[in-house]
């Protein structure tokens, strides 16, 4: 285990549930990611996620990951799309499968391309089973996934034993960034009553209320971004879910 996966275990063991916050490296520029990196440490997330799944600008992104890592003290972890989301001076890098693609590009193939920078950049892989539940987001279209209905809960509790036999360490249930319904805490509870391992869950988190029943059914940590790219007071709303799912669970 690296030292950014034993800081995630020991954080979740000791805070309850984590928050990440994923920035959009073509959404937010270098002087906006510095000052939402540095208001989101303040409120209490415990990662920064660097990624896009339509992130092609590789420069723009290694110069957004090396400016926030010299403002912020949590890690940063990239959440690549493709090769061009591996870059330089980021903690780790959450290296996933997406797991219920039709497209092999994505389930090995993006992985070896990826792979040799990854070692060559220093960065800790986290092994990670990325799940695609719902369907029309970005991801899902670019992803080729073929996704699981939010209904059906088996389904993905399987594909997330699955990756547990595959000696993935992470599961990441993604319903599609800006998504318009969140993963269902069913869902989360089905899974977490199989898998071992470490339950991310994003995609269309918007509310202390979806977030704390989420974090009830067993998920270790929420992602949240859109969110705090168009709404406005949206850090409050942040700092609300923080507190609404600090100390919910041991
Ligand atoms: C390990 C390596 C090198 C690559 C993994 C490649 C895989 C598995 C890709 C999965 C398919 C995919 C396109 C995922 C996107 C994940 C992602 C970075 C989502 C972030 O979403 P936003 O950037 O907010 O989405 P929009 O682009 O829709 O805004
Ligand atoms: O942008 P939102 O909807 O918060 O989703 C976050 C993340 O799960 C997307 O990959
Ligand atoms: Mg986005």
């Amino acid at each position: 285990m690296g030292k950014v996966e034993q800081y995630l275990q020991a954080t979740r063991k000791k805070k309850g549930a984590l928050l990440f916050v994923l920035i959009d490296s073509e959404v937010s520029k270098i002087k906006e990611s510095i000052k939402l990196a540095r208001e989101v440490e303040k409120i209490g997330a415990s990662a920064i996620l660097v990624g896009g799944s339509s992130a092609v600008d590789q420069l723009e992104m290694a110069q957004v990951v090396k400016s926030l890592k010299k403002s912020i003290k949590i890690p940063i972890i990239l959440f690549p799309g493709n090769v061009t989301g591996v870059v330089p001076s980021a903690d780790a890098i959450l290296f996933s499968s997406l797991m219920n693609s039709e497209n092999p590009y994505y389930i090995t193939q993006a992985q070896a391309l990826g792979a040799p920078n990854v070692l060559k950049f220093g960065l800790e892989p986290l092994p990670t089973a990325y799940i695609i539940i719902g369907e029309g987001t970005t991801a899902w279209f670019v992803g080729a996934a073929k996704g699981i209905p939010f209904d059906k809960p088996n389904i993905a509790a399987a594909y997330c034993l699955a990756a547990q036999f595959l000696g993935m360490r992470f599961v990441y249930l993604e319903a599609g960034s800006g998504a318009k319904e969140s993963v269902r805490p069913q869902m989360v509870a089905t899974v977490r009553k199989l898998f071992k391992g470490f339950i991310i869950v994003g995609g269309g988190i918007r509310d202390s209320k979806t977030a704390t029943e989420l974090v009830k059914a067993g998920a270790d940590a929420l992602v949240i971004g859109t969110m705090l790219e168009k709404e406005k007071g949206s850090l409050k709303k942040l700092g609300e879910i923080a507190n609404s799912i600090k100390n919910l669970k041991k």
